[in-house]
């Protein structure tokens, strides 16, 4: 498709992001005119902790810029953290009905994020623990700020981080590093995830890491899209595959791990740990 037909489309997804947007407004998305590349901003405040809405706001997007064959997108967050990860009260003292359809919605999240055929960037505008790493996984390149971390910490909430968290990780920085990490629950500082690989780039300000953002997208102009996406699928479709195929059995193990007394004690814990937090 013409790069003018396409930004005509890209303008058309646009006026319906933002009519969404307005409606329920925990994601933003621009579509830059140049480029035809999305800017797609989490913006649930304080700090963009994946809860049902957001993540459906999110699929809903993704969603979206496939149906319009988008030329790429660049996930960031509106404020300094970029997202908290999981929301914590989805985990405590659940809901039944609602914990499923959470969980199933990050794992409609993963699988549309990790196998989008347009190039993804995370602009990692600051901490992104857990869930927020996770986001950033997904996509094929991760440019961070200083002064921030990164990594799957759940260990720390006494939970482990799923199979698919994991696979994620190792896919970027390897077994080795990842089994570290893991189980040390390891929030990488910036230097660190950058020398470990976790991240591919370190810009000052978030408007430098649009820039490098647009310019990542832009070195596939000349490369044939169909080309592009396939060889993405080739190299992350034995870890597509074997998270779908597992994802029931991922759901009843996440719903019966939520429900362990010594888990909910641990995330009551956390939480209260973070309310003080912020008293102090
Ligand atoms: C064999 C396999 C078995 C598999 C079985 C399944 C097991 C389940 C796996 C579940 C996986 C979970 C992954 C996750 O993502 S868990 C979430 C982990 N997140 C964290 O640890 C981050 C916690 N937050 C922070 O560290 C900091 O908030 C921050 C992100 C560094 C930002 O710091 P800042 O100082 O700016 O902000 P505050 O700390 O003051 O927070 C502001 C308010 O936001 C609330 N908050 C923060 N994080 C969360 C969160 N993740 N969920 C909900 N709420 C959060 C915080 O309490 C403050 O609230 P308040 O204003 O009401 O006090």
């Amino acid at each position: 498709m013409a790069l003018s037909q396409h930004l005509s489309k890209s303008r058309q997804f646009l006026a319906i992001a933002r009519n969404y947007s307005a409606a329920a407004s925990l994601v933003n998305v621009e579509v830059n005119d140049k480029s035809g590349v999305a800017v797609v901003t989490l913006q649930r405040p304080p700090v963009n902790s994946l809860n049902l809405e957001l993540l459906t706001e999110i699929k809903q997007t993704l969603t979206g810029l496939e149906k319009n064959k988008s030329r790429g997108a660049i996930i960031t967050s509106a404020f300094k953290t970029f997202s908290a990860g999981l929301d914590i009260l989805e985990m405590y003292k659940p809901n039944p009905d609602r914990a499923k359809e959470f969980w199933t919605t990050l794992q409609d999240v993963w699988i549309s994020l990790y196998s989008a055929q347009f190039p993804t960037v995370a602009l990692i505008n600051g901490p992104a623990p857990a869930g927020g790493c996770l986001l950033s996984l997904c996509c094929e390149y991760r440019i961070m700020v200083p002064k921030a971390v990164i990594g799957l910490n759940e260990t720390q909430l006494g939970i482990v981080a799923p199979s698919w968290f994991a696979a994620s990780m190792e896919n970027v920085i390897g077994k080795r590093q990842t089994e570290l990490a893991l189980t040390t629950g390891k929030l990488f500082t910036t230097d660190e995830a950058l020398k470990v690989g976790l991240i591919d780039e370190v810009v000052q300000t978030k408007e430098e890491g649009l820039e490098k953002a647009q310019g990542f997208i832009g070195s596939f102009a000349r490369i044939s899209p169909f080309a592009r996406s396939l060889s993405k699928q080739t190299v992350r479709g034995g870890t597509i595959r074997s998270m779908v195929k597992g994802r029931e059995a991922d759901l009843q193990l996440f719903l019966a791990t939520i429900q362990q007394d010594q888990v909910q004690k641990g995330l009551g814990l956390y939480i209260e740990a973070l309310k003080k937090k912020q008293a102090a």
